[in-house]
């Protein structure tokens, strides 16, 4: 446990064998989560961004750029949170203020219903500020678990309720914006998505139907699925790795990949990052969620790395998708 002033002592919550709470200037206090072996994950409060998420070998599963920068600017890597605004879509900056806000862990949350064998995971929550709310006048609670399971699985619920007392509705996009640590992105392949409808965002948000094959890439990317189905699984040939994505409450899913010019045009992205990197990101994009005074939408994300023996057309998707 990292040493606490007497002053601030580490929340309650926080006093376990499986977290540990790491003090750092300029708002980059974050969370420990350790699971068995080398199994962990990294919480930063600010964004209140997953930055890390290793397997029982310590090897890291999530994207983060080289060149990433520091608080007041968003982190370009791990789990980014989407809200209330999913990219361009409505007046405030892209993908929202939340990325971009220091949070608090919560001490005492609502009952979530939990798996006892789940022992360490950690409650944090985001509520506006005075700023926050001249921008997007609604006031909300936003409450996120992020849950380390006991074979390493990741999982982050969200639950954000209107606490609005003057009787409004609000309307929100949101997305988690997982990035995904890929070997080398020509070698990686997508299935779960085939035949889906997409609006694609370099093409004015058109709409098209994905063909009968596993996605590949090999240019920039950046489409928004919709509707697509409750499980996704990113196929990296070269680490024979597969990751399965899970979702609930989230019917969309993005996948961006900004390839080699895109690259070189982002200040914290590094030029060839591109190749180690995929995003894939349940969402809810097309259709907003509206919520009522006293209302709370839920939204979940499972995330597993399982090894997969891929060779020469070998795996067997129904498997991978479907257990
Ligand atoms: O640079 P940002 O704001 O983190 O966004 C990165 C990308 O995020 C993706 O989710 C969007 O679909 C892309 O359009 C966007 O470029």
């Amino acid at each position: 446990m990292a040493a606490a002033t007497p002053h601030s002592p580490p929340p309650p919550q926080l006093s376990s064998p499986f977290l540990e709470y790491i003090r750092a200037p300029g708002g980059l206090d974050k969370v420990v989560l350790r699971g068995r072996r080398s199994c962990s994950v990294e919480i930063r409060l600010f964004g209140g961004q997953v930055t890390s998420w290793k397997n029982d070998h310590g090897e890291e599963l999530l994207f983060v750029s080289s060149k990433a920068i520091k608080p007041p600017k968003p982190f370009r890597g791990g789990i980014p949170i989407c809200f209330p605004q999913f990219g361009t879509q409505g007046n405030l900056e892209q993908h929202g203020f939340a990325r971009n806000r220091l949070w608090a862990i919560d001490d005492n949350p609502p009952p979530l219903p939990v798996n006892p064998a789940i022992k360490a995971f950690v409650d944090l929550i985001l509520k506006p500020s005075e700023d926050d709310l001249k921008m997007w006048p609604h006031s909300f609670e936003f409450r996120l678990r992020i849950a380390l399971g006991a074979g390493g699985d990741l999982s982050l619920t969200s639950r954000i309720r209107n606490t609005n007392t003057d009787g409004r509705p609000f309307s929100y996009t949101f997305a988690f914006h997982t990035y995904f640590s890929v070997s080398d992105i020509s070698e990686v392949r997508v299935e779960g998505l085939e035949t889906m409808d997409y609006l694609d965002n370099m093409k004015g948000k058109e709409r098209f139907t994905e063909q009968g094959d596993a996605i590949v890439f090999e240019s920039e990317v950046d489409k928004v699925y919709l509707a697509a189905p409750s499980k996704v699984a990113i196929i990296d040939h070269d680490m024979r790795r597969t990751f399965v994505v899970t979702k609930e409450g989230l019917p969309d899913a993005v996948v961006w990949n900004p390839w080699d010019k895109k690259a070189k045009a982002m200040q914290d992205f590094g030029d060839s990052e591109y190749k180690h990197m995929l995003c894939v990101e349940p969402a809810a994009v097309e259709k907003p969620i509206t919520l009522k005074p006293g209302e709370e939408w839920k939204g979940r994300l499972g995330l597993s790395a399982v090894p997969s023996s891929y060779c020469s057309g070998q795996l067997d998707p129904l498997k991978v998708l479907h257990g």
